[in-house]
């Protein structure tokens, strides 16, 4: 078992790394003060209360919870007002209280969404994440938790910490080969902007980590985890550094938006992004391996670097105008020096943008 901390002074929590964290579930609850006065909800998606959610009911009434379960759709669309108003609905009726905590079970689609519940609801509960795919080592940190509109991304939400983090590293063998390439995505994302050295390592290790190998997963997990909560402790409301861990998502989340939530995952997304933000950096005067680097991880990886050819390359530039970076008119992007080194850069020409985009649709 491993364990970090996110350092933000009162809202400081740790994360929890391991095989068969969930059966210890009701300790860890007791260790950080998850009351078992008032209910607690705990919300997941139809995939995952399939293959994991009795565990975790069953630790947790053994330890004394009154457990309220919530189960969304599997996918994107779930992170959306009408999901929220419904979970809050329930959460009304079946009498929680400002003392209730919330529990995300599941990838960042339900942590986003059980996050922004608990930053809602009653203007905020304690919440926890015992997230279950790969990419919620990125999303299940930082606090960023939001639901999705239908012209942007992540455009209603809150910064939100949860009070734990319960990373049951059980849980992902049940993962599907698609979720697994995607999930590796933000750890791919994790080593381009910060640690050349731990960017290496994922090149050499494509086939354990593809292959689940316990060591190597625990271990990648460990660091992209340790780099994001080392960014989210230096800006955790996204004033500047934070923007680094955004690399890929300019593009990225206007393909999603473009894309209806419903045609590319958002790891695979990101992947394009990530190309298209790395043929950007070299365009502005860094090293070629920027772009070649990158790229060749995502083959490696075997996730997409080509616009799909049926997304409008208009639709495409207008829904990256919502992109959050973007203030007082200006196209902020984060781009990498070189490999390992981020940087958020201001005032880049549209029209740049625009040709890498299209140059995104032939790429091979
Ligand atoms: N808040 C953040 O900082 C942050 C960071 C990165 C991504 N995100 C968000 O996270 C979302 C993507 O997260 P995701 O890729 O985890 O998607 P997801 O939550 O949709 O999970 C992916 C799929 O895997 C299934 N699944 C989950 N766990 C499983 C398991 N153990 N076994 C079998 N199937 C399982 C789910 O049902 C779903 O179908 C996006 O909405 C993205 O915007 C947020
Ligand atoms: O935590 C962050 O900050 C990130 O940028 C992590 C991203 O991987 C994540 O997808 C995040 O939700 C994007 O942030 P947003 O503010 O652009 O929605
Ligand atoms: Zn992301």
């Amino acid at each position: 078992m491993k364990q970090l901390n996110v350092d933000l002074g009162d809202r400081s929590y740790p994360i929890y790394i391991g095989d068969g964290i969930i059966e210890q579930i009701g300790s860890y609850f007791a260790k950080h003060q998850i009351s078992s006065r008032s209910p607690i909800m705990v919300i997941t998606d139809d995939n995952v209360a399939s293959l994991h959610l009795k565990k975790v009911t069953t630790h947790l009434l053994e330890s004394g919870y009154k457990v309220v379960e919530y189960i969304v759709p599997a996918g994107e669309m779930s992170k959306s007002l009408s999901v929220l108003e419904q979970i809050i609905g329930k959460a009304l009726d079946a009498g929680l209280d400002r003392t209730s905590t919330i529990i995300a079970l599941g990838g960042g689609v339900v942590g986003d969404l059980a996050g922004f519940v608990a930053a809602s609801f009653m203007r905020g509960v304690k919440f926890v994440q015992i997230p279950t795919t790969i990419l919620a080592h990125d999303s299940s940190v930082g606090g960023k938790v939001a639901v999705n509109h239908p012209k942007a991304k992540n455009i209603i939400g809150a910064f939100h910490q949860p009070q734990i983090v319960l990373y049951d590293t059980s849980t992902l063998k049940t993962l599907p080969e698609r979720e697994i390439k995607a999930g590796l995505s933000e750890m791919i994302k994790h080593g381009l902007i910060w640690d050349a050295e731990f960017s290496k390592w994922i090149d050499e290790n494509a086939e354990k980590l593809l292959s689940l190998d316990a060591e190597a997963l625990e271990y990648g997990l460990y660091n992209g985890c340790k780099i994001k909560s080392h960014v989210v402790s230096e800006d955790e409301r996204e004033h500047g550094l934070r923007a680094i861990l955004n690399f890929g998502h300019t593009i990225g989340h206007a393909l999603e938006a473009v894309a209806h939530y419903n045609q590319l995952l958002h790891g695979e997304a990101i992947a394009i992004g990530m190309v298209g933000a790395a043929k950007l950096s070299v365009r502005l005067g860094y090293p070629e391996r920027i772009y070649t680097e990158t790229k060749a991880a995502m083959k490696k990886y075997g996730l997409p670097i080509q616009i799909p050819g049926h997304l409008d390359i208009d639709e495409i530039m207008k829904a990256m105008l919502h992109d959050k970076k973007f203030k007082e008119g200006k196209v902020v992007f984060t781009i990498l020096k070189d490999i390992g080194e981020a940087h958020i850069q201001s005032g880049i020409s549209i029209d740049l943008i625009r040709e890498i985009v299209e140059e995104l649709r032939w790429e091979e």
